[in-house]
């Protein structure tokens, strides 16, 4: 009998992996997985198989972002079940091979959790990627690891946007989870950096190891920032950048920014300031990745979501 009443009832986590390398040039989850290719002792858990992967080694031994296409949004229906074999993209080909392994994407054969390592140009400290506001597994498993680094801090993303979520390479298993530390420039390790993501890794395999011992996990609430928007650089009308991020908004990701407050300098030094109704958190910033993309910044919005209480069925 629960101690909870009705908590809700998750299959146990048996199966979890460990990606590094969805992108080439982010050199803590690179040498993370490597590190646990040669030696796994340190993520091995009671009751749990933890599979250390490189997901792109073609880009990681170019130390690039990726060879034909980002990786982190290949992992689309369309792209699955592509046809074409050697012709595709390389990236696409790999994310056939990645389902195959890892997957089937939605099926109940897929791993149980996949972390994805990554690492941002932007001032974002430890943060933790979520898809679903749903998924109580990982709503606990947030909340378990936030207690555990207490009085470092560690926060949660959630990106459950209908037009801006993409389709990561995580999303292949039941319960994914990404992991974005910074700031870290591409193409370098720094290792305070890496031992925080280490740190992280830590907690997250201890979660699962309890929750898979049986431990019910009571209900509790998360503190979430959920994403809102993608702002663009400020362009001309040859949709050259004409401005870059204002000196009191870079690396002050995950604090307020009100209406009216400076955004991006323009190069003749013209302030340009927030216009939105409201406060918002914005995250990303001045991320190298993104510049491709169109993005200076993501701004969110902060939301306390409620975990159930869980335990293993
Ligand atoms: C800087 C970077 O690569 N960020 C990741 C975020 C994520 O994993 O969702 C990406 O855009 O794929
Ligand atoms: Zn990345």
């Amino acid at each position: 009998m629960s101690s909870y009443g009705n908590s809700v009832r998750v299959t146990e986590a048996r199966r979890v992996a460990i990606f590094g390398g969805t992108h080439g040039n982010e050199m803590s989850g690179v040498t993370l997985v490597n590190l646990w290719m040669k030696n796994s002792a340190e993520i091995q858990r009671k009751r749990v198989e933890t599979k250390p992967f490189i997901t792109n080694p073609k880009a990681v031994e170019k130390c690039t972002r990726y060879v034909d296409t980002d990786l982190n949004r290949a992992f689309t229906p369309e792209n699955l079940s592509a046809t074409g074999g050697d012709d595709l993209p390389y990236e696409v080909q790999r994310a056939q091979e990645i389902n195959k392994i890892f997957g089937p994407k939605g099926s109940p054969e897929a791993y149980d959790v996949i972390f994805d390592l990554h690492n941002t140009t932007s001032n974002m400290g430890c943060t933790l990627i979520l898809e679903s506001s749903k998924d109580h597994f990982n709503l606990q498993m947030m909340n378990y690891i936030k207690k555990a680094i207490a009085p470092a801090s560690c926060l949660v993303l959630l990106n459950e946007h209908p037009l801006l979520k993409y389709s990561t390479s995580r999303s292949v298993a039941k319960h994914p989870v990404g992991l974005e530390v910074g700031p870290q420039p591409q193409g370098v390790l720094r290792s305070n950096i890496f031992e925080a993501m280490r740190v992280i890794l830590k907690h997250a395999l201890d979660f699962i190891e309890l929750f898979n011992e049986g431990m019910e996990f009571p209900p509790c609430t998360v503190q979430v920032f959920r994403v809102l928007e993608r702002i663009d650089y400020p362009r001309d009308a040859n949709r050259n950048i004409i401005a870059m991020v204002h000196p009191n908004l870079q690396d002050c990701d995950w604090e307020p920014l009100n209406p009216g407050d400076p955004m991006f300098q323009t190069f003749d030094g013209k302030t340009i300031r927030y216009q939105g109704t409201g406060t918002v958190y914005p995250t990303f910033i001045n991320e190298a990745a993104y510049y491709e993309k169109q993005q200076a910044f993501t701004t969110t919005r902060r939301e306390a979501l409620v975990a159930s209480a869980i335990r293993k069925v």
